[in-house]
Parts: structure tokens; C-alpha cells; sequence
């Protein structure tokens, strides 16, 4: 029970008060009732005398009635509680209560003292005595007859009895002193109360203020002081609390600092540390422990170890561990962790933590007790770091070690002067050396002689400034072979950056060396011809321009391809086709320098880099190169016991007059290796600007071309046939007309290669055949004679899956019979795939179609065409019936035509006729047919109709 300082103070005093009035009033009232009691024994001692003397003179002078008087009397008296007196018989003479008056005084019930009363009587003598009870006072005096010469012993003597009453006289005193004890009693209070409030201020309150200072500090106030203003003992006690305080706060922030401190040391550790209880709560639980773990420290303190974190079969597996290793029974749980630990030792071991993420991390994990003073373990310290990077380096040199002995590569290391410390197992098969003769020799020990000194300084020099360089070289073996290695060195540098070693890997390449040979063959060079392909050619071309550009020099290229190659290949195989490829290399390539290039790019195409030393090329020599290049291949080819004949077309440009860059260098040979193919006179050209030119006239009638079917630009002209014998008109070929409103007349010549290339030409077929047609139809209607329409089919044409079925319809479409068709064909244009034209041919010929070849004589003529094909007549080229008077040749070749056409039975038309003579020749020769402008020249539909109506021969 609390009883505050106040209450009990008050108490007290108080208390103090009502005793001190108690033990006052008690004492007052035994000394009052001693000296009540003194006085009232005096007083009655001196009534006794009184009465004795009065009494007995009564009885002297024989006035009893005057004792009964007086006692009577003295009854009255407040303080007379009895007064009897008797006879010497014993018998009440006199007494205050009348009733008494002649009993013996022994039947009275005043509780007289006999004894006193004989004593009385014997000794003739007062006595007083005082009740039990202090309530009253007996008196007795013997109260005799006879007087004073009496004997006493002859004397008679009664005893008068006085009873006084003490109550009264005490009560009396008493009530005074009860009334000073109230007074006492009250300035008691009074004086507690005074004190009460004096104490009070002066310490009470004080003290409380001390108090509640002291509970502000308790509750972490530290600036609060106690401030009394009264100099005395308790203001030295709150000074000396002051400073009390004052120095627990110093410690206590010291202390603070200290932990603060110590907290901030162990959060900032790098190592987990971890603090439990001695049962394995955990306690504290720091940063790092955080970072490692994944958990934040509130969600494992008061979590118990090892659950929060640790793998359970690891902790029964090392449970297991400790028991074999130190027989100790130790519980899987946290008695693994600290049963050496509360043994007084560090536990020190590898462990497994299991971070919140499930992720495993080795740690290395050492844990100790902490022991208190009386050497009970308080809890344990458990520090952790990860070890996975070691482990991994434990792994990595494991793995490091097994690759130093297993790999397929030579490994050398050697120290800072490299002497050779240690070599791999590779390094022993692949060299032949063994580890004991390489161990202490000089890194060079399979050096090759290869290499010259300078490649040596440069290899060092890289490695001293980037420590490290790779590159193929050349070592030798114990035996003596020296083979190619890739290989590559690094440095080791110490922590001062100095090397310590060095490492050389490397592998034999020989294999890698012939593969890459065999690649690199195959990469850059023709696998038919051995020649460089195309990616080397341009290479080489790259290279030759910067180095014509450095030195100021100029250089030549030739494009070529071959003429009659394809016919070859396409009449007698591939295999007759390669090899006259191959011939053709190896010709080529003994015409030139072997610091040329000669080089296939495909097929039939040639390229020459003419790698002039001079510092300007002679055009002189360049043309001489070409005329004996065209020498060399117009010569016959032996294969296969055939004699083949192919010539070259050779276009040139020049460095850096045509092209200062691979692309217009070779676009530019490849544009006059055209131009000398289209000329008959020469099979080489120089590259000009006009033919630039020409390219660029060519892509303007692209662009017009496209437009000129719907801009109505094509007409048919027609020009006819004629029976030489009789002059009559058989035919009419169809030419087509393209009027240009700018360009004007363009030949079909021009315009038909480039509808080929551009994909129109199927559409511009089409529109010749409909408009032919539809004109053979007019003409039908007006013209009696009948005559046919020749019609030509370009290359491209026949390629034409739609070819047949279009031509069909159009006849169908204008009601024409086929048999009055001439379909006219070159010879060049079945060359490409020659058994679909025979197919397509045939099925036009089944129809009705007749088919004639143009051209005869200019292309691959050959008479199986003539034997395969479906021919109904061949058109023998202007060019012999031109030439056939002056030239004999030609006059061969018209006479060849004639006599193979009649033999199998074609009719055979003689082209360009111009002149009577030639009329006449042809005529002399058999051939019954011409065309011509001696007959007429190309018409247009319009002026046709006047040619059956006056005598033919236009042009004379
Ligand atoms: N696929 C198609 N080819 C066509 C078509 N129209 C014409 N051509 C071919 O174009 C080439 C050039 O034709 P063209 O300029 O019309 O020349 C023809 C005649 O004008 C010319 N000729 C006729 N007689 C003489 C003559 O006495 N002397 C002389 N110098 N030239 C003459 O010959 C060309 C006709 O030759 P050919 O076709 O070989 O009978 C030409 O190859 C045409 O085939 C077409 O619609 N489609």
C-alpha cells in the first residue's frame, strides 16, 4: 500500500497532537485525583477531629439529640455521602440515612471495614481509608462517654463513621482538566496544521518537485533541472541530483554514442552478423546479414535461428558432421550452431544460407558465446561472409587446371625472362617435347626459322604495350617439322604491374590451313577454270586502283565474252562446254603477264586486269594484247576429236580515264565489250563517252516505249514478197513502225531488244499480229489475189507459254485462215532452249501456221535446225545476197542454202534484193523468191493496195 509522504506527515502530526492530548489528560487526571483525594482525606481526618469532639461533648453534656443534629447537618453538605454513628453496643445512634438509626452497624450495607472499626475502637483513634474504586472516603473516630480522666480503658466508646464523596470533588477537577486538554488538544491541531503547511512548503513540495523532475528524466527529458529556491539541504540534494543527472545523461549519450557507434560498426561490416538468445532467438540482425539474406532485420529478430534461413537437410546433415567428428550428440536445429560455441570455442565452418529468394549462398559462417560475468552464456555472435566469389574461383581453378590438362591446345607459361615453367599435355603431343626437357628452357624452344627478326620485335612490342597478341606462326617439332599454330600470348602483371608471366596458347592449323586454303579456293576462285571468280576479280580491281591512284599510274581492264559459246555448249553438251571454257583460261591466261589477272565471272565472261608497269599505259600495246587475245581464242578448239570455233568480243576501259572506281570501270568495259559485239568490223572497243551516250538514249526510249501503245505511236508497214519468176506478189511481211513525235522514226532494231528487255514485248507481239491480221482481212474483202502475211516472233516470243493459244484466238477472231500466216523466226532465238521451240513450232505448224527462218545464215546456222525444226521456208540473209557477187564466200553460202533447201524441200526466200543483177544471180541460182527494195520498200497498208495494180520494181 502507498501512502503518500503528505498524508502521512499529516498523520503524524495530527496523531502526535490527539496523544500528547490523550497522555496530558491521563496524567492531569491521576495527579488530580491523588491531591482531590489527599485533600478530601485531610478535610476528613480534620472533620473527624471535629466531630469527636463535638460528639462526644453531646454525650458528656447528654445532648445526643445534638449528634443527630449534626449529622443531620451534615448530611446536607454535597460532599457527605455517609455519616453514622454508633453506640459503644454497636448500634446506629445517629445517621445521615434515617433508616439506619438503631441497627448494628454490621447489618449495614456500607461495606464498612470492621477491622478498622475494631481498630478504631481498640487504639482510640481515627482512621481513614479510601474505597476500591477512589469513588469515596471513609472516616472512622471512636466517639466515647466518659471524659477525659476516664481510663480509656473504662471508657465506652461508639464510632462515628464519615463517608466522603471523591466522585464528586474529582469530576469537578476533572472537568477542568478535560477542558484543558481540549485547549491542548486544539493548539495540538492547530500546531500540526501550521507544521503541516510549513513542511509543505518547505519540503513537500519540493520533494514532489524533485519527483516529478526525476520522472520527466525518467520519461527522456535530459534538459530538465531541479530548481529549488530555498538554500537549505534539500536544494543541495537536488544539486547533487542535478549533477547526478547531468553525469548519467553524459554517460548515458556516451553510452549512446558508444552503441550508436557499435551499431553503425556492425551495419557497416561486411560481414552478416547475427546475434540470438541462448535459445536461438535472434536478436540483432545487421545490414549486411540483410543484403546477404534478402530479409529486412524486423522481419527475422525474434524469429528463431536456424528456421528463418538455413537449408534443413544441410543443418541434419552437419548435425551428422559434428557427431562423427566429435562424438558429441548434437539435435539438427540450432544446437548445431552453438554446441561448440557453449563449449567456450569459436565454431567455425562453410554453410549455406538460403536467401529469401530461395537463392543458395555459401558463406563461411563462425559463431561464438557470449558469457556474462558469473560465466552464463547470454547468447551467441554468429558472423557470416559470402564466399561464393572464392568458391567460384575454387571452381574456376579446378576448372582452370582440368582445361590446363585437357584442352586440345598447347599451353605454355612462362615466367618474366621466359623460361618455361610450366607446359600442358597438348603442348607435349602436339611438339613432341616432353614437360621435364621443356621445364627451365627458353619459351623459343620449338622456334621455326621462319619468321624474320622484325616479326619477332613486332610481336614483342605489341605484347609489351597491350599484353597480348595472337597470330598465326610457324613452329617446329622435336623431329624437325615445322607446322603453322594460331597462337596467342597474354601477360600476367603482379599487383606492381609488372610481368610475371607469360601464357602462350596454341593449336597446329595445319588442317585449318589446307581447309582454309581449299576455302579460300572455293571463295575466290572459278572451280572449273582455277581462275580468280568474281569477288577476288573485284579485289584485285580494288587493290589496282589504289595503287594506280598512289603511284600515279594507269592501268587497263578488258571485259570479253565468247561468240558461238552458247550455240557450243547448246549443240554439243555442257561437258564440250566446260572444257572449251577451260582451254579458253588457260589460253587467256598465257597470253598475259603473270602479274595480270585473268578472271571468269560466269558463264562466258572474261575480265583481264591489264596491270601496267609503265607509269602511262600505251594504247599501242593494249590494242596489241587485244588483237592477240582475239588471235589466241579465233583459233580452233580440239575437243573431244571436234574442231570448235568461238571468237571474243573485248570491250576496254582505261584507269582513271573510264572509271576511277571498280563499279564504272567495269561498267564501262562491259558497255564497249557490247559495242565490239554489235560491230562486225572490230572484236575489241575502247570504252567512249558516246557510248555512255547511247546508254542514256537507251533509257529515254525505255521511258518512251512504255508510253507508246496507248499513245497510238506503232504502225505496220508491209513489205511484200515476190515470185522472182513472174513478178507476182506472194506475201507481205509485216514491219512495225514506231513514230516518235520527238525522236521521230525509231528502227525496230532499237526498240524490239529493249521491249524484250522491259517484258512489253508479248503485248507488242500481240498488237502486230491483230493489226496484220486484221489488215489481211481488209485486204481479203478487196483484193482478189491471194497472198500471205509474214509476221515475225522475236525470241522472247516463243518463250511464251500464251504464244499458241493468243495466236489461236486472233485467227479465229478475224477469220483467218493460218495457212496464209508466215511465222517468222531467227535462228537465234530457239538457240536458248531449242527443244520447246520445237515443241511450240510444231504446234503451230499442226495448226497451219507455216514458219519460216530469218535471218538464215547470220546466227548458230546449223542443219539440224533445219533437220528438227518444222520449216517451211528460209529467208537467206541481205547480207550474203549482197555481198554473194563480189564475195565468194557469201556466194557459197547462198548456194548451200539453195541446194540444202531444195533437197528437203523449202522454199527459199532471198532477203534485201536490191539490184536487178543480184535478181539475176539469185534467179541463175534457183531461187524463185526475193524481197526487197528492188520490189518495194517497207509500205504502209495504205499504199499496198496500189502495188497490185501497177507494175512492181519501186527502187530501181
Ligand atoms: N519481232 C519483230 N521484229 C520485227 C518486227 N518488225 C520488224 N522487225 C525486225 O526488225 C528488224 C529491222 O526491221 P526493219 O527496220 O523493218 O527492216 C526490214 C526491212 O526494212 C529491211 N529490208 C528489206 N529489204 C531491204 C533491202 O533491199 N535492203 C535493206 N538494206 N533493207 C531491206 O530488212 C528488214 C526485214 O528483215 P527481215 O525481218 O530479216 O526480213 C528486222 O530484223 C525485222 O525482222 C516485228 O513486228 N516484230
Amino acid at each position: 500500500m502507498r501512502i503518500s509522504l503528505k498524508f502521512l506527515l499529516a498523520l503524524l502530526l495530527f496523531g502526535f497532537a490527539l496523544l500528547a492530548t490523550l497522555v496530558s489528560f491521563i496524567i492531569s487526571k491521576q495527579q488530580v485525583t491523588d491531591r482531590v483525594t489527599k485533600t478530601i482525606t485531610k478535610q476528613l481526618l480534620n472533620d473527624l477531629n471535629l466531630i469527636q469532639s463535638e460528639f462526644e461533648r453531646y454525650i458528656i453534656y447528654g445532648q445526643a439529640e445534638g449528634i443527630s443534629q449534626s449529622v443531620a447537618a451534615k448530611s446536607s453538605e454535597i460532599d457527605t455521602l455517609l455519616l453514622v454513628v454508633t453506640s459503644p453496643n454497636g448500634k446506629v445512634r445517629a445517621s445521615t440515612s434515617p433508616v439506619d438509626i438503631g441497627k448494628y452497624w454490621k447489618q449495614l450495607n456500607y461495606e464498612f471495614n470492621s477491622k478498622q472499626y475494631q481498630r478504631v475502637l481498640e487504639k482510640n483513634t481515627s482512621s481513614v481509608w479510601s474505597s476500591t474504586e477512589n469513588q469515596w472516603i471513609d472516616g472512622m473516630v471512636p466517639i466515647c462517654q466518659s471524659n477525659f480522666q476516664i481510663s480509656l480503658r473504662n471508657q465506652q466508646c461508639g464510632v462515628a463513621i464519615y463517608r466522603k464523596d471523591l466522585t464528586y470533588k474529582t469530576n469537578e477537577v476533572l472537568q477542568g482538566i478535560i477542558t484543558q486538554s481540549v485547549y491542548i488538544g486544539i493548539g495540538s491541531i492547530i500546531g500540526a496544521i501550521f507544521i503541516l503547511i510549513i513542511t509543505h512548503y518547505l519540503i513537500t513540495e519540493r520533494v514532489i518537485k524533485i519527483k516529478n523532475i526525476l520522472i520527466r528524466w525518467i520519461g527522456g527529458e535530459r534538459d530538465v533541472q531541479i530548481q529549488l529556491n530555498i538554500n537549505d539541504e534539500l536544494s543541495d540534494i537536488a544539486s547533487l541530483i542535478n549533477e547526478l543527472v547531468q553525469r548519467f545523461s553524459e554517460e548515458e549519450e556516451a553510452l549512446q554514442r558508444s552503441e550508436q557507434l557499435k551499431q553503425a560498426i556492425i551495419n557497416s561490416a561486411n560481414y552478416s552478423i547475427i546475434a540470438t538468445s541462448p535459445e536461438g532467438i535472434i536478436t540483432s540482425f545487421n545490414k549486411s546479414a540483410e543484403y546477404l539474406l534478402g530479409f529486412k532485420a524486423e522481419e527475422l529478430v525474434n524469429k528463431k535461428n536456424p528456421e528463418a534461413f538455413h537449408d534443413k537437410h544441410e543443418v541434419s546433415r552437419k548435425a551428422e558432421e559434428l557427431k562423427h567428428r566429435f562424438g558429441i550428440d548434437v539435435q539438427p536445429g540450432f544446437d548445431v550452431f552453438v554446441a561448440i560455441p557453449s563449449m567456450g570455442e569459436v565454431y567455425e565452418d562453410e554453410w549455406t544460407y538460403v536467401h529469401k529468394n530461395g537463392d543458395k549462398i555459401p558463406v563461411h559462417l563462425s559463431i561464438t558465446a557470449l558469457f556474462n560475468e558469473q560465466g552464463d552464456i547470454e547468447g551467441y555472435l554468429s558472423i557470416a561472409y559470402d564466399i561464393s566469389a572464392k568458391k567460384k574461383n575454387e571452381r574456376d581453378l579446378y576448372l582452370a587446371e582440368k582445361v590446363f590438362n585437357n584442352t586440345n591446345e598447347a599451353i605454355m607459361i612462362t615466367d618474366e625472362n621466359l623460361n618455361i615453367v610450366n607446359i600442358n599435355q597438348a603442348y607435349c603431343s602436339i611438339t613432341g617435347f616432353s614437360k621435364n626437357y621443356a621445364i627451365g628452357k627458353k619459351a623459343n624452344i620449338a622456334y621455326s626459322g621462319k619468321h624474320d627478326k622484325l616479326f619477332y620485335e613486332e610481336m614483342w612490342q605489341k605484347i609489351a604495350h597491350e599484353n597480348h597478341w595472337s597470330g598465326e606462326i610457324w613452329n617446329r617439332r622435336k623431329d624437325g617439322e615445322i607446322f603453322p599454330t594460331w597462337l596467342t600470348i597474354n601477360t600476367v602483371r603482379g599487383k606492381d604491374n609488372r610481368i610475371c608471366n607469360y601464357i602462350g596458347l596454341f593449336k597446329d592449323i595445319t588442317q585449318q590451313k589446307l581447309a582454309a586454303e581449299e576455302l579460300e579456293k572455293l571463295a575466290y576462285y572459278d572451280q572449273l577454270t582455277q581462275l580468280p571468280n568474281r569477288v577476288l576479280f573485284n579485289e584485285r580491281l580494288d587493290r589496282m586502283i589504289i595503287q594506280a591512284n598512289r603511284e600515279n599510274k594507269r592501268f587497263a581492264l578488258m571485259y570479253m565474252d565468247l561468240n558461238r559459246f552458247k550455240y557450243v555448249n547448246d549443240t554439243y553438251g555442257h561437258e564440250i562446254g566446260d572444257e572449251l571454257l577451260i582451254q579458253v583460261a588457260q589460253r587467256l591466261t598465257k597470253s598475259v603477264r603473270e602479274s595480270d589477272t585473268v578472271a571468269r565471272l560466269g558463264g562466258d565472261e572474261f575480265t583481264i586486269i591489264l596491270s601496267e608497269q609503265k607509269e602511262l599505259i600505251n594504247l599501242n600495246d593494249i590494242t596489241g594484247i587485244a588483237n592477240k587475245l582475239i588471235n589466241v581464242i579465233n583459233q580452233p578448239f580440239m575437243i573431244n576429236n571436234l574442231n570448235l570455233y568461238v571468237g571474243t568480243s573485248i570491250g576496254i576501259s582505261i584507269y582513271p580515264n573510264d572509271g576511277t572506281d571498280t563499279s564504272s570501270l567495269c561498267k564501262n568495259a562491259d558497255t564497249a565489250m557490247y559495242k565490239a559485239k554489235e560491230s562486225a568490223a572490230a572484236n575489241y572497243k575502247f570504252f567512249a563517252e558516246y557510248m555512255n551516250k547511247e546508254n542514256h538514249s537507251r533509257l529515254e526510249l525505255e521511258s518512251a516505249l512504255r508510253s507508246a501503245m496507248k499513245n497510238n505511236e506503232f504502225s505496220l508497214h508491209y513489205q511484200p514478197i515476190i515470185n522472182i519468176t513472174n513478178q507476182k506478189i506472194l506475201g507481205f511481211e509485216a514491219l512495225l513502225r514506231w513514230q516518235h513525235p520527238h525522236l521521230g522514226n525509231i528502227s525496230p532494231e532499237h526498240f524490239i531488244p529493249i521491249a524484250e528487255d522491259l517484258g512489253l514485248i508479248n503485248e507488242l507481239g500481240d498488237w502486230v499480229f491483230c493489226h496484220a491480221l486484221e489488215q489481211l482481212r481488209e485486204w481479203k474483202t478487196n483484193i482478189s489475189q491471194e497472198f500471205y502475211i509474214a509476221i515475225n516472233l522475236s525470241a522472247k516470243q516463243l518463250q511464251s507459254n500464251t504464244l499458241v493459244t493468243s495466236l489461236v484466238n486472233t485467227i479465229e477472231e478475224y477469220q483467218i485462215n493460218p495457212q496464209n500466216i508466215h511465222i517468222e523466226i531467227t535462228e537465234t532465238s530457239v538457240i536458248s532452249d531449242p527443244e520447246m521451240a520445237v515443241k511450240k513450232l510444231k504446234k503451230l505448224r499442226d495448226i497451219g501456221f507455216k514458219i519460216s527462218i530469218d535471218d538464215f545464215g547470220t546466227g548458230q546456222s546449223s542443219l539440224n535446225y533445219l533437220k528438227k525444226f518444222p520449216i517451211n521456208t528460209i529467208k537467206i540473209d541481205k547480207t550474203f545476197v549482197k555481198s554473194a557477187e563480189s564475195d565468194q564466200v557469201d556466194m557459197a553460202i547462198v548456194k548451200a542454202v539453195l541446194s540444202i533447201a531444195e533437197s528437203m524441200d523449202l522454199a527459199v526466200v532471198a532477203e534485201g534484193v536490191e539490184t536487178k543483177s543480184q535478181e539475176k544471180l539469185l534467179l541463175g541460182e534457183g531461187c524463185k523468191i526475193g524481197q526487197g527494195y528492188l520490189y518495194s520498200k517497207p509500205l504502209p497498208a495504205s499504199q499496198v493496195k496500189q502495188l497490185f495494180n501497177r507494175k512492181l520494181r519501186l527502187v530501181e
